[in-house]
């Protein structure tokens, strides 16, 4: 049901169009977010909607009257407003300013103050988490706590209808994620309906059901958020560079913005910008800025923008309970920032390594493998074993890239090297020790790949792509010469 109805709503300043031709609706129970860039006529839309200006043109319905049609006294009892500064109520104590929400409920020749009017006020209070300064001077509140005590004026109003003009102002995290939890609860428990004005982009995205985007006084769309918020839409609307990503727990858009930034090392050969310190313990490649990495490490996994990348050396008896924790421990204790490092192990030997640096036209890659096939296993036949991993045998595989991946390309990358990997396998005739058919990996493999997002950007990575094609190639021969060393310690241990 439609509480609200705006039809071609156009408004003037004297000769300044402001509003032109708004036309939406919103529904009961409704969270409804109004967004656009600063002077696009957002206060101006609330304030028609909330009777403060007078239409000139177009109509306004609510609960399918119009709204012309309604005294200030019935609107306050179904319409409230959280203006976007209000004018301090000098010398009134909290609880004062919010029995002024009252003032709708009152009769109009002998006002009485009744027991449902105070315990709306208190609730309002309370909602707000003021009850222990409802007796200060509101001019002593901080402000956003100024901020909560107008919010719970309005909410003493027992309004149908809630106007927000950027309700989240002065307000601290926790206090805008409280607000706006109780918004949303409000809206599906009590049926109120929420118009907010907002300009934090992902808290409308989190929590609005429906966004209205304003440019210039005309609507650039009105839908949900997750259709509303696109890179295009955005650069549309507020001129401003920015990425969609998903959010990592709701299934809600959240946007980045991109700063500009200075890239002083461009015209930097990748090789350059990478130091390797080798030892029997470990490996750490340190990037002389940091690289946006996806992998599977056991430190950093997932994407993370990381400067070190360590591949720890640990006996073939390591056993942990919690190894990630105790794999931190140690990045700490050699002073490794732990959120900028990724970090792998692996109990074979470290100078069986392969290093292979490609040049490419445009780009440049550098891969790093160390291989022990103890644990190697059959992907397809894995379901068969019901042990745990044992022994020497892990692949690891670093791949650093030059170059932008978008995250299709990052995804790709990861696949072609599996591949590639697999086939290195195939080709030096791994088999799995328990099945005896050809491996494919093992069973506590890691890949990482890193790219500097900078230089030639790449959409994709698959093996038709020139960067996947040089995954392929420089994993495989890496793989395959690790592999080779591996297999020769193997052959001289014996
Ligand atoms: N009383 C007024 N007289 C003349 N022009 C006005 C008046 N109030 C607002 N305007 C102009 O109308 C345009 C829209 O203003 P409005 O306050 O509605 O924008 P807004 O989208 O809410 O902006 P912001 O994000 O900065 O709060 C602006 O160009 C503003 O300068």
């Amino acid at each position: 049901m439609n509480v609200l109805e705006v039809n071609n709503v156009s408004y003037r300043y004297h000769d300044k169009m402001v509003l032109q031709d708004v036309t939406f609706t919103v529904q009961k129970g409704e969270l409804f977010g109004i967004l656009g860039p600063n002077g696009s006529g957002k206060t101006t839309l609330l304030k028609l909607l909330s009777k403060e200006l007078s239409l000139q043109t177009g109509m306004i319905f609510l609960n399918g009257k119009p709204l012309v049609s309604f005294s200030q006294k019935e609107l306050a009892r179904l319409v409230a407003v959280l203006p976007q500064s209000v004018d301090t109520t000098f010398g009134y104590t909290v609880k004062e300013t919010v029995e002024l929400g009252r003032y709708a409920h009152q009769g109009s020749l002998f006002p009485k103050w009744t027991e449902g009017d105070e315990q709306a006020v208190i609730k309002a209070i309370e909602q707000v988490e003021l009850l222990d300064k409802m007796e200060e001077g509101i001019d002593q509140l901080s402000g956003g706590e100024r901020q909560r005590a107008y919010l719970a004026r309005a909410l003493a109003q027992e309004p149908d209808i809630l106007l927000l003009d950027e309700p989240t102002n002065h307000m601290d995290i926790a206090q805008q994620m409280k607000l706006l939890d109780r918004l949303s609860k409000w809206t599906k428990e009590k049926r109120l309906t929420v118009i907010a004005i907002f300009h934090d982009m992902n808290l409308a995205s989190l929590y609005c059901d429906r966004i209205l985007f304003l440019k210039q006084g005309s609507v650039i769309g009105v839908s949900e958020p997750n259709d509303m918020i696109e890179e295009s839409t955005l650069r549309n609307v507020f001129g401003a560079p920015v990425r969609r990503q998903a959010h990592p727990v709701v299934p809600n858009p959240i946007v980045t913005f991109l700063p500009e930034m200075e890239l002083p090392e461009r015209e930097k050969e990748l090789r350059d910008r990478l130091t390797i310190e080798k030892s029997h313990e470990r490996i750490v490649v340190t990037t002389s800025q940091p690289f946006k990495v996806l992998s599977s490490s056991l430190v950093g996994a997932g994407f993370q923008w990381a400067t070190h990348f360590v591949n720890r050396h640990v006996s073939k008896d390591y056993r942990c309970d919690d190894a990630e924790e105790e794999m931190k421990q140690y990045l700490r204790s050699h002073t490794l920032d732990v959120k900028r490092t990724i970090g792998m192990m692996t109990a074979v030997c470290l100078e069986d390594a392969a290093y292979v640096y490609r040049k490419e036209e445009t780009f440049s890659l550098f891969t790093i493998v160390t291989a022990g096939i103890g644990n190697a296993v059959d992907a397809a036949k894995a379901w068969e074993r019901d042990e745990s991993a044992k022994g020497v045998g892990t692949i690891n595989i670093i791949v650093f890239i030059d170059g932008t991946l978008m995250d299709a390309a990052y995804v790709q990358a990861m696949m072609t090297a599996t591949e590639a990997k697999t086939k290195a396998l195939y080709d030096e005739r791994i088999l799995d020790p328990k099945t005896n058919t050809m491996a494919t990996g093992t069973s506590t493999d890691c890949i990482a790949i890193a790219a500097s997002q900078m230089n030639t950007v790449f959409d994709y990575a698959g093996t038709i792509t020139p960067l996947g094609k040089a995954i392929g190639r420089s994993v495989y021969e890496a793989t395959r010469e690790a592999l080779r060393r591996y297999q020769q310690r193997r052959g001289d241990d014996q």
